[in-house]
């Protein structure tokens, strides 16, 4: 059978895969299985607990993965699992307890059915951490389960879901009295250790009884679904792996962040710090994946030889490179000193941002600025890669690439570019190239981090868990500042303060802009049109719109746009209000100065002052498209030969129609303003005008006319506008603004009724022939005009 695409042969384990006669033993199995998994170890085993054990891998997480993977049909055949701890306890509690914690919120019968099955399982037997005594009966209880199966080789998985203080006894205590014929091995979590020398001493000790081989240490974060999908990502993509080094990318962030606090863990959580928990750990690992060479292979070995080889070009971190927080209460949330359980000075910071740098030809001078806190604004984990800026010269202000890979919540990498936008206009917006793994995955389930380690630990392989020099190596990174924060070589540094529920120190965004890094806050901004039209492409890698401010659009709203209307209006004062009361000088014109021209020739100097007013338009738009000037957009255009005293009615009632029809505009779009009110205007001509050459009906006729054609003048340009390229926009107003009065006027050669009908009917002839380009116009627009109402932000795709 031919190979299925995209195998990665490499990848598979070394050792013997558990896949039958297999008993899972987890110590430490008597909590309360339904806590949530940061409860303080202490109450799963009512152990006395040292000062600096902390929580590991709490059975509420260890169970609940055990029972996925039966689910899913991946623990061995005939798997039994065993609990251990000192609580005594009979099956039916136990397995009270144990049931709690397993979901099955729909009810569903095929899980409930599951649930059973997975209950007959498993059996529990109570016994001490310390006594030889105990171990032995284990193995008893062990041997007998192990005798109902058929083949002779015995294998067995420890998982210790304990606190530290006892890893060694224990350890010891199972090598000695409880190690099978077959394969055995043992998982265990952090805390590895606090520094350099306890985690030397502790791995030591557990190196007395258990080979690296048979080791299993689990950093949950490497069982995550997108830290696991590094190594592909990074090496089966040239497109990535060209660029992944201190030439293209400008600086890093890993981010941890937590919407909680403490709450009621704070006893434990001081004796460690926002270090220890995850930057020293989770966040260091996720770095040391990004920045490794490539592998050989994909072997277990090869993988770790390369993560211990750059973790090893990381020199100790610097106390000037290391910004350190502890929340404070706020929006109703307690503050971290407010925790009963922390002591009343503690100076133990709950956030912590820090800055890496890897000596090595590949990553030389890129700050890694690592950073994590409890209390914050959202939960997120992700790293943020920022490029460098694009060579200057022919880009100005342009967005920097980021690639974002979100581990979690919803799983996802997104790709931040510049593209063009579509139309004529070229001018750069950022947009991002989105894999969100809930739409283009959205027939997987993304397996639970535990799920993964534990299946990896069935099968023997060992990439995704930490090997001794790699720990090694990471505490030497971070003991000095550790030590430096305890106050050890000198006086503990304070934590600045944050309040909770924010981003954490108001001093971070400084901190992170020392490093290099740029925001593009003005650039980013989710919106319902990113978001519909995000769901229009779901089930594909999609190009999303980022949407940015449209700089070439005319501003609508804002203090830029009222300026405009401010300097339009003072423009319009000495020019658009002589061309608008032409009438007058044209009525001067014709009986007094020059009565030897015709109408139509002395229209051409209204009609060529129009003209200068728009005419420059295209000489004028360049400008504007050069230097940003708006004042061009606002220029409206009209013609008007009528006397003094009807061109006073329809200015006056002109004047609410400059306004009224805008604000309609706004709320029902232009066009449908517009056209119904160049409609009306053509009604007034042929119902008003034409059939009624008397005093009356042209006062109402005026007033009407004033009221609708007001609109006309107000949204033409508006609509041309819209409709229009900024470069044609100036022309294609003065050109209608320079034929439209010289063509009325040739219609009264003289000033005799009969002409003026001629005139009328033209003028009404031309604006019901407006009112239907308007209608075409429209129609050909349809589609463009609907996707500019889904998304207002968009501007409008101009039409040639
Ligand atoms: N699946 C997803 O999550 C996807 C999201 N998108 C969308 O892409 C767009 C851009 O995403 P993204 O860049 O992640 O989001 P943001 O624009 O929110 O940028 C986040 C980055 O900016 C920092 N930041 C946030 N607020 C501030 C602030 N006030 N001052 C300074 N820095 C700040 C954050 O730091 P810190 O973390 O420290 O707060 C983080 O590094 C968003 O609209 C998003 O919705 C697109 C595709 C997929
Ligand atoms: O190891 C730890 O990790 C958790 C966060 O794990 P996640 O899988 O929910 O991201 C953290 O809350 C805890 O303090 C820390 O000890």
């Amino acid at each position: 059978m031919a190979a299925k695409t995209g195998s990665i042969p490499s990848m598979g384990g070394s050792h013997a895969e558990l896949k039958d006669d297999t008993i899972i033993i987890v110590l430490g199995a008597s909590g309360d299985l339904a806590k949530k998994k940061h409860i303080v170890i202490a109450e799963l085993t009512e152990l006395p607990i040292p000062a600096c054990d902390v929580v590991i891998a709490p059975p509420s997480q260890t169970f609940p993965a055990l029972f996925g993977l039966f689910k899913m049909g991946y623990l061995p055949k005939d798997v039994h699992i065993i609990g251990y701890a000192r609580t005594k306890m009979d099956e039916v509690e136990y397995h009270k307890r144990l049931t709690s914690n397993l979901k099955n919120p729909d009810n569903d019968p095929e899980v409930s059915a599951k649930i059973e099955e997975f209950k007959k399982l498993s059996t529990y037997i109570a016994g001490s951490y310390e006594d030889t005594g105990a171990f032995k009966e284990l193995n008893k209880h062990l041997e007998e389960v192990e005798n109902k199966y058929t083949a002779k080789s015995r294998n067995r998985l420890f998982y210790l879901a304990l606190p530290p203080s006892v890893f060694i006894p224990v350890a010891k205590h199972l090598r000695v009295n409880c190690y099978a014929s077959g394969v055995n091995r043992i998982i265990i979590e952090k805390p590895f250790g606090k520094d350099s020398a306890s985690s030397r001493e502790l791995l030591g000790s557990l190196k007395e009884h258990w080979t690296e081989d048979e080791t299993f240490r689990i950093d949950h974060y490497l069982g995550k679904e997108m830290v696991k999908n590094m190594l592909v990502l990074r090496f089966a993509n040239v497109a990535f792996s060209s660029g992944w080094d201190k030439n293209s990318i400008s600086n890093v962030q890993i981010t941890f962040k937590e919407p909680f606090g403490t709450e009621g863990r704070g006893g434990y959580f001081d004796e460690f710090g926002i270090i220890r928990d995850v930057l020293q750990n989770h966040l260091l690992q996720v770095l040391s994946i990004l920045t490794m060479e490539r592998p050989v292979s994909f072997s277990a070995e090869d993988i770790r030889d390369e993560k211990v080889k750059v973790l090893r070009a990381i020199p100790p971190i610097e106390h000037g490179d290391t910004l350190l927080g502890q929340y404070v209460a706020a929006n109703g949330k307690p503050g971290y000193l407010d925790d009963e359980t922390v002591p009343y000075n503690s100076v133990c910071p709950t956030f912590a941002a820090t800055t890496l740098w890897i000596n090595n030809p590949r990553w030389e001078g890129v700050p890694f600025i690592l950073k994590a806190g409890k209390a914050l604004n959202e939960a997120k984990v992700e790293i943020r890669i920022q490029y460098k800026d694009v060579t200057q010269g022919i880009f100005k202000d342009i967005s920097r690439n980021e690639l974002v890979i979100r581990i979690q919540p919803t799983e996802s990498i997104y790709l931040k570019l510049n593209t063009k936008t579509p139309g004529l206009s070229t001018r750069a917006v950022p947009i991002e190239m989105d894999l969100t793994y809930k739409r283009r995955f959205s027939d997987s389930k993304i397996p639970e981090a535990y799920e993964s380690l534990i299946l990896d630990a069935l099968k023997g392989d060992h990439s995704n868990f930490v090997r001794d020099d790699e720990l090694d190596v990471a505490w030497k990174i971070f003991t000095p500042i550790l030590h430096w924060i305890e106050g050890k070589n000198g006086p503990a540094p304070k934590p600045l303060q944050y309040p909770y529920g924010s981003r954490g120190p108001k001093e971070l965004d400084p901190f992170i802009h020392k490093y290099g890094y740029r925001r593009s806050d003005n650039l980013y901004k989710a919106n319902e049109a990113s978001d519909a039209l995000a769901d229009l492409e779901a089930n594909t890698a999609t190009v999303l719109p980022a949407v940015a401010p449209v700089t070439d659009e005319i501003p609508d709203g804002g203090r830029q746009a009222w300026l405009v209307v401010f300097g339009s209006s003072l423009a319009m004062f000495s020019s658009f209000g002589i061309v608008n009361s032409y009438g007058v000088f044209q009525d001067y014109y014709t009986t007094t100065l020059l009565t030897q021209s015709s109408s139509s020739t002395i229209s051409i100097i209204g009609a060529f002052q129009l003209f200068l007013l728009y005419g420059l338009g295209p000489i004028v738009g360049r400008i504007f498209d050069t230097f940003g000037l708006r004042l061009y957009a606002n220029l409206h255009g009209v013609d008007s030969n009528l006397s003094q005293y009807l061109l006073a009615i329809i200015n006056a009632f002109g004047i609410p129609a400059r306004v009224i029809p805008g604000i309609l505009a706004d709320r029902f779009g232009v066009l449908e303003v517009l056209l119904p009110c160049t409609l009306l205007s053509a009604l007034t001509v042929f119902v008003l005008w034409l059939p009624f050459p008397s005093t009356g009906p042209i006062v109402a006729f005026s007033a009407l006319y004033g009221l609708f054609s007001g609109a006309f003048v107000t949204l033409l340009p508006a609509y041309v506008g819209v409709r229009s390229p900024v470069d044609k926009f100036g022309a294609r107003l003065a050109v209608a603004a320079l034929v439209g009065t010289p063509t009325a006027g040739a219609f009264v050669p003289t000033f005799t009724q009969q002409k003026f009908v001629h005139l009328i009917i033209f003028t009404g002839v031309l604006e019901v022939a407006g009112g239907v380009a308007l209608v075409l116009a429209h129609l050909t627009s349809l589609t463009e005009i609907r996707r500019a109402e889904v998304n207002r932000n968009e501007p409008l795709k101009i039409g040639a």
